[in-house]
């Protein structure tokens, strides 16, 4: 399949043109600039070992991704441009199942995160993992 996420250098495209549209974007912008400032080559090297580890099986990324977003301040709306920009950067690139994939993985951290999130704002209580 022409389109099909299958190497890195499918990963480092997907990861710019996403990151190319959140830089674009004013809910967002704000919100990683604030955070990244001038390290925004090392954020995106970060993403594609992320990524090349969730989609590609190779094993790059020893992070934990929680962490750095339990102090974030965002919310349902912010979840939701992130991942309209993601689905759409998704949809103008590729296709076939590891495009799939990361729709579904990019929607399940999502959910996850802002769980979270939403908790430690509620109670003010310190993230356990
Ligand atoms: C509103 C939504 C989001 C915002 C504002 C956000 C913001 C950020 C920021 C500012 C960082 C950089 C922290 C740093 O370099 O110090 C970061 C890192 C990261 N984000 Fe997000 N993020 C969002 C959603 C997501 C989602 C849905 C995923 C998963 C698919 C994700 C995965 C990651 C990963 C893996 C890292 C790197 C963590 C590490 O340092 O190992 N983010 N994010």
């Amino acid at each position: 399949m022409e389109n099909a996420i299958l190497h890195l250098d499918d990963i480092k495209i997907l990861v710019d043109s996403f990151y190319d549209k959140v830089r674009q974007d004013a809910l967002l912008a704000p919100i990683f600039n604030r955070v990244i400032q001038d390290r925004w080559p090392e954020h995106l090297e970060i993403m594609y070992t992320f990524w090349q580890t969730v989609l590609l099986g190779e094993h790059t990324y020893t992070g934990s991704p929680f962490p750095p977003h339990a102090n974030l301040p965002v919310t349902k709306a912010h979840f939701d441009r992130w991942l309209e920009l993601f689905f759409n950067t998704i949809h103008e690139n590729f296709e076939g199942e590891k495009a799939e994939e990361a729709k579904w993985r990019a929607s399940k951290m999502a959910e996850i995160f802002q769980f979270k999130i939403d908790r430690y704002q509620q109670t003010g209580s310190r993230p356990l993992l």
